[in-house]
């Protein structure tokens, strides 16, 4: 339960919210994944000597890095300073988040025996997330809070390769080469995952966010047979919650109608489809997220403000549109184009 309903009848008005349910807005609402981070000289300091991993274990820090691109950027919604790797390394996966490359595990998880280092999570192995969002909540005021966690397929794929990949191919070969062992790990992850979320939910967040990242390497047949069951399992388990919930993922211009019925309120798209296009397959009755090219930002001025206005041309095909880049917001970033866009946005939009 949120702490108190005026709060939740505020957020449930904002018009972040209003855009994933579908429902008329003043503007067009707009955050960016991974606006906490790199690209703030404020995020770079506070972190100096602190491990990734143990910043996200820190709700005075978390508070902090979560609050300020919400001050500087004025966007409409806050995301929750974490990562999709923190409810695993909970879990009891040793594991560490190296600069410059990702997630690292140090036993990669490739037979049923290893299966056993993954142990489902309760509330209390991630008591700092519940800690950090009752802070947050309090802080925020009026600006909607975003949970998130990573979906099943995107976390096994860091299980099972032990870190990035590109091709995917171990954990392709487990997906082909050992169904059971494939949906045993999956039906793993998608218990942790809904744990995580509950947590983050009973906190008081006002939408989630299912980050299948990696989703785009599979086809639409071996998403719907291997992955779409385990991901329908985390979003179909929040239904009740009646929160909107975001379901990403990068390359996915034939998942796009899939990870809706999975049991999405809002698609997020990446930059390589555009939204009116997506909106015709996801269908009427789900809201898209997306899409500016996070390297647009990198061209002259009049470049991003004519793709942002072609992004929200093309997002008003759909029920609802909440803008945001097509994947997180790169490290070089430069901030000020993030403040001028939310502006550009705002004003563009408004009605
Ligand atoms: C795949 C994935 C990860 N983590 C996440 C995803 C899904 C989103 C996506 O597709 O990008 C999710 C994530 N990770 C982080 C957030 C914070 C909230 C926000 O979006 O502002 C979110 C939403 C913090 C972070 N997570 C990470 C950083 C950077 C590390 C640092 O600041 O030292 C931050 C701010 C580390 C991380 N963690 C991960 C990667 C690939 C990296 C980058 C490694 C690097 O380039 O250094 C795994």
């Amino acid at each position: 339960m949120p702490p108190c309903d005026d709060r939740a009848v505020t957020l449930d008005d904002s018009p972040f919210v209003r855009a994933c349910r579908g429902q008329d807005v003043p503007h067009t609402p707009v955050w960016f994944m991974r606006q906490a981070g790199r690209s703030l000289p404020e995020y770079r300091k506070v972190r100096e000597g602190i491990a990734m991993l143990e910043s996200c274990r820190r709700p005075d820090l978390v508070t902090e890095i979560t609050l300020q691109p919400v001050r500087r950027h004025n966007v409409d919604a806050a995301v929750l300073y974490s990562d999709i790797v923190v409810p695993i390394a909970a879990a009891g996966v040793d594991l560490d988040i190296v600069p410059g490359t990702g997630p690292v595990v140090a036993a990669p998880i490739r037979t049923s025996a290893d299966l056993q280092r993954l142990r489902p999570i309760t509330a209390d192995d991630v008591a700092f997330v519940a800690e950090s969002v009752r802070l947050l909540v309090g802080e925020l005021g009026k600006t909607p809070l975003i949970g998130f966690a990573g979906a099943p397929f995107t976390l096994a794929s860091y299980l099972i390769e032990g870190g990035p990949s590109r091709t995917y191919t171990r954990t392709k070969a487990m997906m082909y080469g050992d169904p059971g062992l494939w949906h045993a790990l999956l039906t793993r992850l998608s218990g942790i995952t809904l744990a995580f979320l509950r947590t983050q939910i009973e906190a008081g967040v006002s939408a989630v966010q299912l980050f299948d990242s990696w989703a785009g390497a599979l086809s639409e047949a071996d998403y719907r047979e291997f992955v779409m069951p385990h991901s329908r399992e985390v979003l179909a388990g929040l239904a009740n919650e009646g929160m909107p919930r975001i379901h990403f993922g990068v390359g996915t211009a034939v998942l796009l109608r899939a990870m809706g019925e999975a049991g999405a309120d809002v698609v997020g798209v990446d930059w390589r489809t555009p939204l009116d296009a997506a909106t015709k397959v996801i269908g009427p009755d789900r809201a898209v997220q997306g899409n500016l090219d996070p390297a647009v930002l990198f061209a002259p001025w009049e470049v991003v403000e004519r793709e942002a206005r072609r992004v929200l041309d093309q997002g008003r095909a759909a029920p609802g549109h909440v803008f945001n880049l097509g994947h997180g917001v790169l490290p070089d970033t430069d901030p000020e184009v993030l403040t001028r866009l939310v502006e550009l946005v705002h004003t563009a939009s408004s009605r």
